[in-house]
């Protein structure tokens, strides 16, 4: 696959993919263009990556097959203005910003195109992302499943509605984010009760890792691995008293609601 990649900014997210898809080695660095707002991530990136980058992002456009556009949702109207005349015809157009959807990256950029919209998640970078997609009508078969086979190699692809999109980003796009505080969490405690900081991220975050690795690899239901951690007179029934007395589960079912509700208010 000799397909050119292009990217119009490339922050944590843009990064996060640019990093895994050159590391799958799905795209060579050669083929790949960034385009930033900021000189000093454009050098970064440069020198890290070994990609073309430019502050033109009409020329990415130009270059592209396959373009990322990695920037805030407030930027996508005017990004997408800037570079509308530059985009050809096959070019297929990768959005991900929560509450851009496909018709309003279409009336953005004021005519059809082929358009995939993604939720990414930022594990893409270590090849362990989800990535949800729904992708326009304009995209046919073979070119949707070129998106997925591109897709796949940062993660698990899961194809949706896009009405569904919002309730993602509050289990996946935002998530990693309420597990690193969950991971920080535990290892704050492991600190107070003696243990170095480092050993005790590790420790932590393994943790986290193995259990979800539990969940996807068992298909036992999660109440069910919980019981078989939880001893009689043990442990683990302490900390668990103690999380349903400070109200964990509904601290994160609120907190994931309200990140739905402020996708679904963006997407308006
Ligand atoms: N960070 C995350 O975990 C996730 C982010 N997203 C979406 O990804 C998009 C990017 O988010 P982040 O990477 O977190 O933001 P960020 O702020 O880290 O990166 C934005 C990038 O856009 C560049 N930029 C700003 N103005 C520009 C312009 N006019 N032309 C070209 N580049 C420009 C900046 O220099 C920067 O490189 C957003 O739309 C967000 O909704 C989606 C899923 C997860
Ligand atoms: O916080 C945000 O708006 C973006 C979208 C999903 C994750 N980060």
């Amino acid at each position: 696959m000799h397909k050119t990649v292009g990217f119009i900014g490339c922050g944590n997210m843009g990064k996060a993919i640019l990093r895994g898809i050159l590391d799958s080695g799905w795209v060579s660095a050669s083929k790949v263009m960034v385009s930033t707002s900021r000189e000093e991530t454009l050098e970064e990136i440069r020198v890290l990556y070994q990609t073309e980058v430019t502050r033109d992002n009409r020329k990415v456009a130009a270059h592209s097959d396959y373009l990322f556009l990695a920037v805030k949702p407030h930027l996508y109207e005017t990004v997408l203005n800037q570079v509308k005349d530059e985009i050809r015809e096959g070019t297929i157009l990768i959005g991900m910003a929560a509450g851009v959807t496909l018709q309003k990256m279409e009336t953005y950029l004021g005519k059809e195109a082929k358009m995939v919209k993604i939720m990414p998640n930022t594990p893409v970078a270590v090849k362990e992302g989800l990535i949800a997609m729904t992708a326009s009508a304009q995209l046919d078969e073979v070119e949707k499943e070129n998106v997925i086979a591109m897709l796949s190699t940062i993660g698990k692809v899961s194809l949706i509605e896009e009405k569904d999109m919002d309730v993602i980003t509050g289990i996946s796009g935002s998530s990693p984010a309420y597990v690193y505080m969950f991971i920080e969490a535990m290892a704050d405690a492991a600190v107070k009760n003696g243990l170095p900081r480092k050993v005790a991220y590790e420790i932590s975050a393994q943790a986290v890792l193995g259990a979800a690795k539990m969940v996807l690899e068992t298909g036992l239901h999660p109440g069910m691995l919980k019981d078989m951690v939880t001893s009689p007179g043990g442990t683990t029934i302490e900390a668990v008293s103690v999380l349903e007395e400070k109200g964990l589960r509904h601290a994160v079912l609120s907190a994931v609601d309200a990140c739905i509700d402020k996708s679904r208010e963006m997407s308006k």
